[in-house]
């Protein structure tokens, strides 16, 4: 079925269509589905295998554990998601070889029109597939996982929450946070004490220009203490610098 023209599509190519379809059922996800933002389908290259066994994979040559995941049912599968929507899609697939996922690399996720995740099961696919149809390798992490599913589940969400309409007002703020390239700020709500912990007093005092230079104090001081890598890269304003300095002033007091 092809989607509204202006609705992103996004295609997964899966031996576990039902895991994945799961990512378009609950939260932004689920309701940018149900509003026609996005378009999700699940492709299984067991319906596209050769012979009546449905196979997917067979032995590696070389020798060796475990199984490969053969070109031509992937092939089909690939071909058939391309045939469901003119527009040209960017082939990803999700690997420990691939460029680690970032915020900038979702960004150009959620531009694309059409993104087709290629997700693989065993020891791996074919090269010769990989060399024939995929754009671009991704990583969500130094890890290895059993397969390409979560992964692509992870980039379909982050790149979602950042399709315009996705995020309601009540989450487009948390976006600004992140989108600065720094850690987010804490969070409070009601009660207003929990178990003789309170609530930092300039939240609840109704300055919104204090609350703002608070949280944007806390977003670099959390980031300096947990990740200087992402402060290494970047000029700070004179106004970050003087909230930075003050943060570490009181945290070394
Ligand atoms: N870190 C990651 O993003 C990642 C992606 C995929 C993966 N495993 C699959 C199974 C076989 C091969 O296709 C790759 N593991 C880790």
């Amino acid at each position: 079925m092809t989607g509204t023209p202006n609705s992103r599509r996004i295609d997964v190519i899966t031996v576990f269509p039902e895991m994945v379809e799961q990512v378009a059922r609950f939260g932004v996800v689920g309701r940018a589905a149900e509003r026609g933002l996005i378009e999700l389908s699940a492709w299984n290259p067991r319906d596209y295998a050769e012979d009546r066994h449905a196979t997917v994979d067979d032995r590696p040559y070389g020798g060796g554990p475990g199984m490969v995941m053969k070109v031509a049912p992937l092939h089909r599968a690939i071909q058939a998601a391309r045939a469901a929507d003119p527009r040209p899609a960017r082939v990803i697939h999700l690997s420990p070889q691939g460029a680690r996922l970032d915020q900038d690399r979702v960004a150009r996720l959620a531009a694309c029109e059409r993104v087709i995740y290629l997700c693989g099961r065993y020891e791996g696919i074919d090269e010769r597939l990989l060399e024939a149809e995929v754009d671009e390798e991704l990583s969500i992490g130094d890890y290895v996982l059993s397969g390409g599913e979560l992964a692509a589940m992870v980039a379909i969400d982050a790149a979602t929450r950042l399709v315009p309409g996705a995020l309601g007002h009540e989450d487009s703020a948390a976006e600004d946070s992140f989108a600065t390239g720094l850690l987010d700020h804490p969070h409070y709500t009601r009660p207003e004490v929990y178990e003789r912990r309170g609530v930092p007093e300039v939240l609840r005092s109704g300055d919104h220009g204090a609350v703002d230079t608070w949280r944007l104090k806390q977003a670099l001081g959390r980031t300096w203490l947990r990740r200087p890598d992402l402060l290494a890269g970047r000029e700070l304003d004179e106004r970050q610098r003087r909230l930075l300095d003050e943060f570490i002033a009181e945290h070394r007091a």
